[in-house]
């Protein structure tokens, strides 16, 4: 077996991992722990094409990385026998500190628990997936991946708020962008998809997955996101709102005495699709609406509303568009809304081919050869992005 990285993506209640060939992107062995600190917890390890599911009580993530690690001590491949280069952590709030993925120290973790408050629903987790792996795995070298870094590019006009001068300086409030790694994946593919070196293509990425985010890349880089200090502005995702009036929490404080921590919870947890249509899940809003349900059908306006507003605004921040490239588990299998928002573009020269749209799978192009804008799907792999910048860090490179 050639080398591989062991990647940790620890959510919430959940950590996803994968051992992967950080060379060719070859996954070995991927899996998740699922429902940790929730009743019902689940282990789920595929190998080979087969799936092993085990029930279990998973109280925290020190349990679910230790877990991890029987399940390859069970079903292979073993990690004993495995060149393990390192493990890679995807962390999701490096702040200001981190453009590039670090080695994890005790300086680093440091930074990353300063920065908890700035992603509560992430970092958390993150933290205890490295001081579990730390101890499975002592003599392996930790990497942390942030999902901040590739936006630390973006020009201060777009990272920057119009607020209070304290806000900014010692509160650090600023725009930071997420889901980096994905946009720095998907944006990179798509240069190679047209045949074009990545300096010269500006593209609007849509990442859409339970969290969602488009970012503006020219040649390369960030220029601007729709994600911001934290990972609840800009598109609707499943349980984020995206985009509100920030008036909106003194007048819901007046009139309905929500606390600072009832805001964050409903903006966090019961806003977005969940709101609209009573489904986080896109698939069963995509149900509902085809069964006439009329919530699911004003969820979707809103969503491909809101799609509508970032592409305009990123081709106008980039002065030209040569992609608009639609990523995640909405943007990769949702032809229905990949229709809706290209059919509205029309105007500007987009054109989509249903055949490609509705047809084809794996990366591709779904416009027609008369396009104006070529309009891809290009499937993301944070994985293997972050096996690769993982194992740049440990050869020094
Ligand atoms: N065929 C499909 N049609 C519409 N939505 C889909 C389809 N497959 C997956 N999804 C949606 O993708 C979303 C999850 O995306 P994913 O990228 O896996 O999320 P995350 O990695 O953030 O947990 C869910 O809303 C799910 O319903
Ligand atoms: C940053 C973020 O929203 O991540 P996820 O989509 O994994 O929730
Ligand atoms: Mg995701």
């Amino acid at each position: 077996m050639e080398p591989a990285v062991l990647v940790i993506n620890a959510g919430s209640s959940s950590v996803k991992y994968q051992l992967v060939d950080p060379g060719t992107g070859h996954s070995y062995a991927r899996g998740f722990v699922e429902r940790i600190g929730l009743d019902g917890g689940l282990l789920h390890h595929t190998v080979d094409g087969t799936t092993h599911d085990r029930q279990v009580d998973v109280p925290d993530h020190t349990t679910a990385v230790a877990l991890v690690s029987r399940a390859f001590a069970t079903h292979g491949p073993d990690l004993g026998g495995v060149d393990l280069l390192a493990v890679g952590h995807r962390v999701v709030h490096g702040g200001d500190d981190f453009a590039d993925p670090a080695l994890i120290t005790q300086e680093v973790l440091a930074a990353v628990e300063r920065l908890v408050p700035l992603a509560p629903l992430h970092n958390p987790g993150n933290l205890q997936g490295i001081r579990a792996t730390q101890e499975q795995f002592p003599d392996v070298p930790q990497v942390a991946v942030f999902d901040t870094a590739f936006h630390q590019t973006m020009p201060p006009a777009a990272s920057t708020y119009a607020v209070p001068r304290s806000w900014r300086e010692e509160h650090k409030v600023r725009r930071y962008g997420f889901h980096g790694t994905s946009h720095a994946y998907v944006s990179r593919r798509a240069a190679a998809l047209l045949g074009r070196p990545l300096e010269e293509v500006a593209s609007v990425i849509l990442h859409l997955g339970n969290g969602a985010s488009a970012t503006a890349v020219d040649g390369g880089r960030s220029v601007d996101t729709s994600m911001g200090l934290t990972p609840l502005e800009g598109l609707v995702m499943g349980t984020r709102p995206g985009d509100v009036d920030p008036g909106l929490a003194g007048h819901l404080a007046d009139r309905a005495g929500l606390s600072a921590e009832d805001f964050d919870r409903a903006l966090s947890k019961e806003s977005g699709l969940l709101a609209l249509a009573g489904s986080a899940d896109m698939r069963q809003v995509q149900e509902l609406r085809a069964a006439g349900d009329p919530d699911a059908a004003l969820a979707l306006e809103v969503v491909v509303h809101r799609l509508l507003h970032y592409v305009g605004a990123y081709a106008a921040v980039l002065g030209r568009l040569d992609a608009l490239v639609f990523t995640a588990g909405i943007g990769e299998n949702d032809a229905e809304l990949r229709e809706a928002v290209v059919a509205r573009l029309g105007g500007f020269g987009l054109e989509l081919d249903p055949a490609a749209n509705t047809e084809g799978s794996g990366e591709r192009r779904i416009s027609t050869a008369a396009s104006r804008v070529a309009v891809l799907v290009v499937p993301t792999n944070e994985e293997w992005e972050i096996a690769r910048q993982v194992a740049q860090v440990v050869s020094g490179g």
